[in-house]
């Protein structure tokens, strides 16, 4: 059994993370780039956090030019074991209001311009992202919602658009039609690179507006998500804080793998793995002899 590190990935509005004791901060390079922004360790309650910034600080980097690699790279050499991140999104149902908090179950990658794999020529792997929520981790979010009585849903499906300009009406009415709960510009390859490196994972969308396909209500911009981002930061803090005070010592195997992502899915021989990729592999396959 390993310690539990809890990493929270704070998105749109999210660029800190209250209540966060004994912080140090620790800015470093990895293999794949610099991360958003420097990483800050601490701990709430008796449980290990390590805060990073998904946009950076002031909001920086846009939803193609985050260094999702890096990130998840670098919450890996932090020892993180679970990384619950925080994204504001679109709905496409009108029972998911904007303040709700909902716990996705669910991906569906629209991004084209963003480095979505550890993984390539030189050591190919495919991970199964067929669940690619950790539902213990999930379930674990779901009680601290409802201990501390925040709206909070369980279930659903967040469709990632690469962005940065929101949808057409026809993208938002095609999203709608499909089955989609939510539209968010972060959570994919965020999800796809956690599972790589065998980190549980799991999204807390906090629903910000109805995008533009709803006949009552104004086209999302900017201003509205960051107006409902701001409003709903006290819940997401106590949704956090008790999430992390109440976080096992230790961390639970997950019941789907995600923790053992890599176990089956490696395909390249180990004498045809080329040495400078499983260099720069080595904080993502540590699990694993290097030759
Ligand atoms: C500020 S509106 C669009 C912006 O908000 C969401 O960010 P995040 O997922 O990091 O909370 C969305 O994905 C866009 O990046
Ligand atoms: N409608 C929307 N589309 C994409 N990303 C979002 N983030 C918040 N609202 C969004």
């Amino acid at each position: 059994m390993s310690a539990a590190v809890v990493g929270i990935i704070g998105g749109s509005g999210v660029y800190d993370l209250p209540g966060l004791e004994d912080v140090r901060e620790l800015t470093f390079e990895t293999p794949w780039g610099e991360p958003s922004d420097p990483l800050r360790l601490g701990r709430i309650g008796e449980t290990k956090v390590v805060f990073l910034a998904r946009h950076g600080r002031g909001h920086r980097l846009s939803p193609s030019s985050i260094n999702y690699r890096a990130n998840i790279d670098a919450l890996k050499r932090a020892g993180v074991t679970d990384i619950v991140s925080v994204s504001a999104c679109g709905s496409f149902k009108e029972d998911l209001y904007p303040g709700l908090f909902l716990l996705v179950d669910q991906f569906v990658d629209r991004t084209f311009a963003r480095r979505s794999s550890f993984f390539g020529d030189g050591c190919v792997a495919h991970v199964s992202m067929a669940h690619p929520v950790a539902p213990l981790l999930r379930g674990r979010i779901a009680a601290a919602a409802a201990a501390e009585d925040i709206p909070c849903v369980t279930g659903g499906t967040y469709v990632c658009m690469e962005g940065p300009q929101f949808s057409s009406l026809a993208e938002s009415q095609m999203y709608r039609s499909a089955g989609f709960d939510v539209i968010g510009m972060t959570a994919m390859p965020e999800a796809k690179l956690a599972r790589e490196a065998e980190i549980s994972y799991a999204t807390i969308a906090m629903v910000t507006d109805y995008d533009c396909w709803h006949p009552h209500h104004d086209d999302v911009d900017v201003a509205s998500v960051v107006k409902i981002v701001q409003a709903n930061s006290g819940a997401a803090s106590r949704l956090l804080g008790r999430l992390l005070r109440d976080f096992p010592a230790e961390h639970e195997p997950c019941p789907i793998g995600s923790d053992r992502a890599l176990d089956n899915a490696i395909i390249t021989a180990a004498p045809a793995r080329d040495p400078a990729l499983l260099k720069k592999l080595e904080a993502i396959m540590f699990r694993f002899d290097q030759p």
